[in-house]
């Protein structure tokens, strides 16, 4: 909740919209306890007063009525009729919706199709024909402006539930024997509560301005009650000799409505997790920097990162989630990059290509270079060109990269034509050898397919594939073999070691599985809170490890055949980079560590071998 509030009043519209509306509200309930005159007490002789006259600070109305009062009466019942209706339209529509997403079939198509029924209507003359049929009065108005309203939230509440009723965690539920009523009170609801709040917040406002319509025609509050409409309503005679009558109830429906339009933007904004880590705005094209000066270059290669720094802000926190790391890739070279959950591996490789999000990441230091040019800081238009093209991204999972409803052959041969000149034929049958070399039995058959039609080994193929398209020299793959059974895993990382043979390329690879690393890295380099602590040949570091923690992860890794050996686990947890301890990060874990382990920045020393360490275990 505090988080929540937090978010909503980041947003500077919504928290004045909330203050407001909090205000309008307040008065709103006082109503009865200030001391305003009698709302419909007339007096004929004051017909029309001014504002700021005595005893009527907002003038009166053409019955001498004190136009204060029956402007606060007037807000009071405006607001319980706009939120009564949007309570009323939220429930049942979001009901319909959650019934019909939900079983599907049969009650889907007859309660969708009844709802496209009211839906076919002009909106406003169903409500007219409600009020005509119940008959003129402001419940009768509340009732038509919320059934026109239900179908807006049975079409949005029956998609998202619709989406959600084919999620594993559903049929999880399913296959522990919980019934219908339980999933969904415990597993569809509580994922359809924020549609319908947000749905709910930000349609209070038409509703209030509706029902003000309706009373405005004479349909909705009957004399001598005042809501807003109703008052716009009897003002409107002397609009142009008495102006103030109109502008006062007009003004404060402007006010309503904006307050809560702006505070239901913000409430959507602030519910929305995907907004949570940034601020309410579209993610720029490439991750932001911010960053002083380029480092000079020390070393040259095909990839070269020095001193890369990537940071997520977040309100008044900073996560350092690449804290100063250097690498290089030479071409036909594999490079691992392994450490715990956490370490900043991800972040380092969507670095490269600027695809870390902004907001909330940003590049705060460092270079990229690749064939001694530097990435950090280029136009969108050259990174786009060498995305795919030069370096190209394989992913865990992807399933979640691939397009759900396009067919793979066209998937692929869209990658294809976003860099190169070729028709669609031609696009296609590239397609089709490209599923070929990554070893797809039956090419030409499966490139019809969609992505759910192959297995998880054979969509992991074509994200190779995919990152092939377009003959790169660098590929990064980020644990594309995590999510698959050993022998797959196998296979996959067979295919990417003979590529890499066969077509030079230069590849990163993102594990944390030491069995991977040694299979296929030349070299391999460990990262911990956000940093390189150990590099060097894979041979050597496997064989001899320098730094505490690469003992230790290595210790962490079940053999085959290793007899009864203890699994010593680390201990303790990797650090939270919003608040890296001084010094080593690995420090309050490492049974080595003395106090100047602590005491400040501890270099990567040596050529070959190099290690962040006081203390090594050896000596590279
Ligand atoms: N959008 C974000 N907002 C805030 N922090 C983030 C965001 N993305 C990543 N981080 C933080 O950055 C750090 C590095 O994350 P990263 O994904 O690079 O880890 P990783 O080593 O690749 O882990 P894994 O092996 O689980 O993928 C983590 O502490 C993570 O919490």
């Amino acid at each position: 909740m505090r988080l929540f509030l937090q978010l909503l009043f980041r947003n500077r519209l919504a928290g004045f919209g909330a203050v407001v509306l909090g205000v309008i509200v307040v008065l709103a309930v006082l109503t009865p306890i200030l001391p305003l005159h009698p709302p419909n007490e007339t007096n004929t002789a004051n017909r029309f007063l001014r504002p700021l006259s005595e005893g009527h600070w907002l003038g009166t109305d053409h019955l001498g009525r004190d136009l204060m009062s029956r402007l606060m009466w007037g807000t009071r019942l405006s607001l319980a009729v706009g939120f009564a209706a949007a309570l009323f339209a939220g429930l049942a529509g979001a009901a319909i919706g959650v019934l019909a997403g939900y079983f599907g079939g049969r009650i889907d198509n007859v309660t969708m199709r009844g709802i496209d029924m009211l839906m076919a209507f002009p909106y406003i003359l169903l409500a007219l024909a409600i009020v005509a049929v119940l008959g003129p009065g402001l419940m009768n108005a509340l009732i038509a402006v919320a059934v026109v309203n239900i179908p807006f939230f049975a079409r949005n509440i029956r998609g998202v539930t619709a989406g959600i009723v084919h999620r594993e965690f559903v049929d999880a539920a399913r296959l522990s024997g919980m019934g219908n009523a339980r999933i969904l009170w415990s597993e569809v609801l509580p994922n359809v509560v924020p549609v319908i709040v947000i749905a709910m917040s930000t349609t209070i406002g038409w509703m209030i301005l509706e029902t003000a319509g309706l009373s405005f025609l004479g349909l909705g509050s009957q004399p001598p009650q005042a809501d807003l409409g109703s008052m716009l309503g009897e003002a409107r005679s002397a609009l142009i000799t008495a102006p103030h009558t109109s502008i006062v109830p007009g003004a404060m429906i402007l006010l309503i409505v904006m307050s809560v339009n702006l505070l239901g933007d913000g409430v959507r904004d602030a519910l929305d997790p995907r907004l949570r880590s940034g601020a309410p705005s579209r993610p720029e094209a490439t991750t932001r920097v911010e960053r002083a000066t380029a480092p000079e270059a020390t070393e040259s290669g095909l990839l070269r990162l020095d001193r890369l720094e990537t940071q997520f802000r977040i309100g008044k926190r900073v996560y350092r989630a690449v804290n100063g790391v250097s690498l290089n890739l030479s071409p036909g070279e594999c490079v691992g990059l392994i450490g715990e959950s956490g370490s900043g591996k991800s972040v380092t490789a969507l670095s490269v290509m600027g695809l870390v999000a902004s907001p909330p990441g940003v590049i705060t230091g460092g270079a990229v270079r690749l064939d001694g040019q530097d990435l950090i800081g280029a136009p969108y238009e050259m990174l786009r060109a060498l995305r795919g093209r030069r370096v190209a991204y394989i992913f865990q999972d992807p399933l979640s990269t691939l397009h759900p409803l396009y067919r793979i052959g066209d998937q692929l041969a869209e990658a294809i034509t976003a860099h190169q000149p070729v028709g669609r034929a031609a696009a296609r049958a590239r397609a089709v050898r490209l599923l070929e070399d990554v070893r797809i039995p039956n090419p030409a058959a499966r490139a019809r397919a969609f992505p759910h039609e192959l297995s998880g080994g054979m969509r992991q193929r074509v994200g190779i594939a995919m990152a092939l398209a377009n003959d790169p020299d660098i590929i990064i793959a980020d644990e594309p073999t995590t999510a698959l059974d050993v022998t797959v895993q196998a296979q996959v990382l067979a295919l990417l070691d003979e590529l890499r043979r066969s077509r030079g390329l230069a590849i990163l690879f993102i594990t944390h599985d030491f069995g991977v690393v040694s299979q296929l890295c030349d070299r391999v380099a460990v990262m911990y809170g956000g940093r390189v602590v150990e590099e060097g040949p894979t041979t050597d570091l496997l064989a001899a490890p320098a730094h505490p923690y690469t003992r230790r992860l290595i210790a962490c890794v079940p053999e085959l055949g290793g007899g009864r050996r203890r699994l010593a686990a680390i201990p303790g947890l990797p650090p939270a980079v919003d608040d890296l301890p001084p010094g080593c990060a690995f420090a309050p874990r490492c049974e080595r560590a003395q106090d100047a382990c602590r005491a400040g920045e501890i270099a990567l020393a040596g050529k070959v071998r190099k290690v962040r360490c006081l203390f090594p275990e050896t000596t590279p």
